[in-house]
């Protein structure tokens, strides 16, 4: 898988001219797409209506502060970035974008993200996005990510928050429902990014970057991406009889687990000569299944949200 967020700027600029793109893709705009999808679940999912303007101003500062934890990663990351192919023509690497100045950027925004989302909204959800930067560059970037393979499990913590800060926006507080649909993006981080780590080893090798695929091989990590799987499958089963469950949600939990089963179980069943034949193409589609499953999870979530107001949402 290519970066794409970076593709978008490489033809923009040549070495030592920063363009507008090259910050855009320091906020790694495609991956915060989806965090900034579940940010909206949580925000109109939650009880408390919030006014469209402030509402509108909540996510934004939950995408500015997502982009500007990006920015920080990349800062921070900038020699493993330089080696991987995937990454080696992001603008630090390519020297469109000093270093200091990414870190500038990211600083700032991400102050100017944590205030205003406080301003707008409540300090309950200013300090949660404060701490989901913090989680992302200090605990996963600059701690985990090189030290243990279990560096995206733990760290994977960090993408779960959004729809948590969306939820604090519009209510205040921390409840029940918003721990579902962080716990619903946590178990699903593992075989998001394992199955690209499976067809993007070489990259992490060539780095030192820990990752699971490195330790412990491709072998370990197809049995990892299974269990999780199952977990994961338990968990957004189970979560369609909660309050932020219902019909709907539990028909598209239902299609989409039995999907994501059946990927992580075909995973589970090849080895490196099957994948090396067809190039890895179960890995790829299933990394692709992980995108569309953590969306039609969330959407089925406002989908619920949706038809409660109505009166129709949820299992009453
Ligand atoms: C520690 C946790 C995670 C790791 C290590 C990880 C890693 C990656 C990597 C390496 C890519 C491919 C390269 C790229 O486009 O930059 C990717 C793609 C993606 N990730 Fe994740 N990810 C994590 C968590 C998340 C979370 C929490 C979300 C959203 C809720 C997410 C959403 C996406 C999306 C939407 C893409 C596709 C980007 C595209 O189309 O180019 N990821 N992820
Ligand atoms: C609101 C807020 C602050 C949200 C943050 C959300 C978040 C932590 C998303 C993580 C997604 C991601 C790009 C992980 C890859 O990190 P990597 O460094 O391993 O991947 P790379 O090799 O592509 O840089």
């Amino acid at each position: 898988m290519t970066d794409l967020s970076t593709n978008t700027t490489v033809t923009a600029s040549q070495p030592g001219e920063a363009q507008f793109g090259d910050y855009f893709a320091l906020l790694k705009p495609r991956v915060m797409t989806l965090v900034v999808f579940t940010a909206l679940v949580g925000l109109l999912a939650a009880p408390t209506p919030v006014h469209p303007f402030i509402g509108f101003c909540a996510i934004l500062f939950i995408a500015v502060g997502g982009g500007a934890s990006g920015a920080l990663n990349m800062w921070w990351d900038a020699d493993i970035d330089a080696v991987m192919k995937r990454t080696a023509r992001r603008p630090i690497p390519a020297g469109r974008v000093q270093p200091q100045e990414a870190l500038a950027f990211g600083l700032a925004l991400s102050v100017f993200s944590c205030v205003f989302l406080g301003l707008a909204t409540n300090w309950l959800a200013g300090g949660l996005l404060a701490f989901t930067i913090f989680f992302y560059v200090v605990i996963y970037t600059m701690w985990l990510k090189r030290s243990t393979p279990q560096n995206i499990v733990i760290g994977g913590a960090a993408g779960a928050f959004p729809p948590m800060i969306g939820w604090a926006a519009a209510t205040g507080s921390v409840s029940v429902e918003a721990v579902l649909m962080f716990c619903l993006t946590f178990m699903w981080t593992p075989p998001h990014f394992w199955a690209l780590a499976l067809f993007m080893r070489s990259d992490y090798d060539d780095a030192g970057v820990p990752m699971l695929t490195v330790t412990h091989g491709r072998r370990a990590t197809r049995v990892h991406i299974l269990v999780y799987t199952v977990l994961l499958a338990a968990l957004a089963i189970g979560t369609g009889f909660t309050a932020i469950g219902g019909p709907v949600y539990l028909a598209v939990a239902l299609v989409l687990n039995a999907l994501f089963l059946k990927g992580a179980w075909e995973i589970f069943r090849r080895d490196e000569a099957d994948s090396e034949a067809d190039n890895f193409k179960t890995e790829k589609r299933f990394f692709k299944l992980s995108l569309l499953y953590l969306f039609a999870h969330f959407g089925a979530i406002l989908a619920e949200a949706g038809l409660a107001q109505f009166g129709l949402g949820g299992w009453a």
